[in-house]
């Protein structure tokens, strides 16, 4: 389970999500939604951490992350996988080398064993005749496909966070991605947070939704719940 338990986060002296309390339960994904700007990427990088809380916890199968030193961290982040805006791809790599980079990296595995790895991530994102190939001659949905074996390399993951993975797409190649995120679930009953603006995304993918405004969390539950919310903000955003 991944838990916030009053947390505040932000940069410098600078608050930019205040007590903020929500629980993803094991398997399942949540979905951030709110306006740009509204710290929704700042949540992912609580998680991952890279930003410490002001105040509060954050609990990933109940270890602190704010606790963790280095080398804890080091071993932490190899269970979570993140899909960064974009996917924010090496260029002057291929996309196996792309996708085998951590493990060069920080394994001493062999070349045979990496290139094993990446063909079998390549491989779940059907994209493994790819290998070979630099990023800027994929398509959009190939390059956020490559992004995501890439955050799985390291180990199958726990954890799965994905800042906008359909941002930019046309709707039938974001709807492929909201389906890949889907598998990547069940396949590894992982824990995801999805921050994305797209409403008919985050149905696609969610279990759960948390909507923030004004630094907070406003409303978190089902989509249900999320539809029958009389709070004036949710409904601006559901009626957009
Ligand atoms: N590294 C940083 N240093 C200082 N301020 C930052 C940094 N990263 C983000 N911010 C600020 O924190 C606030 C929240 O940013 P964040 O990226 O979390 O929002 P977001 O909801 O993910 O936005 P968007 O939907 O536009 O990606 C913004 O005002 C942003 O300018």
């Amino acid at each position: 389970m991944i838990q916030f338990e009053g947390v505040s986060l932000g940069y410098g002296d600078r608050v930019v999500v205040s007590d903020i309390n929500m629980e993803v339960p094991d398997g399942k994904t949540m979905v951030i939604l709110g306006d740009s700007g509204s710290g929704k990427s700042t949540l992912l990088k609580g998680i991952l951490g890279i930003l410490q809380p002001f105040s509060g916890r954050i609990l990933v199968d109940g270890e602190n992350v704010g606790q963790l030193d280095e080398k804890e961290l080091l071993r932490y982040r190899q269970r979570i996988g993140m899909v960064f805006q974009e996917g924010a791809l090496f260029d002057s790599l291929t996309v196996g080398e792309n996708v085998g980079f951590w493990l060069w990296e920080h394994t001493d595995w062999s070349d045979e064993k990496i290139e094993e790895r990446v063909r079998t991530l390549l491989r779940f994102v059907s994209l493994e005749q790819v290998i070979d190939q630099r990023p800027d001659a994929l398509s959009g949905g190939m390059k956020r496909r490559v992004a995501i074996a890439r955050a799985m390399a390291p180990q199958d993951p726990k954890v799965m966070l994905y800042d906008e993975p359909t941002t930019g797409l046309d709707p039938f190649t974001s709807r492929s991605i909201c389906d890949l995120v889907r598998q990547v679930q069940s396949e590894f009953n992982v824990m995801s947070l999805v921050v994305t603006h797209d409403l008919h995304d985050a149905f696609r993918v969610g279990d759960l939704f948390s909507f923030i405004h004004d630094a907070k969390v406003i409303l978190t539950g089902d989509r249900e719940t999320i539809e029958q919310s009389t709070d004036p903000f949710v409904r601006t955003f559901l009626s957009t």
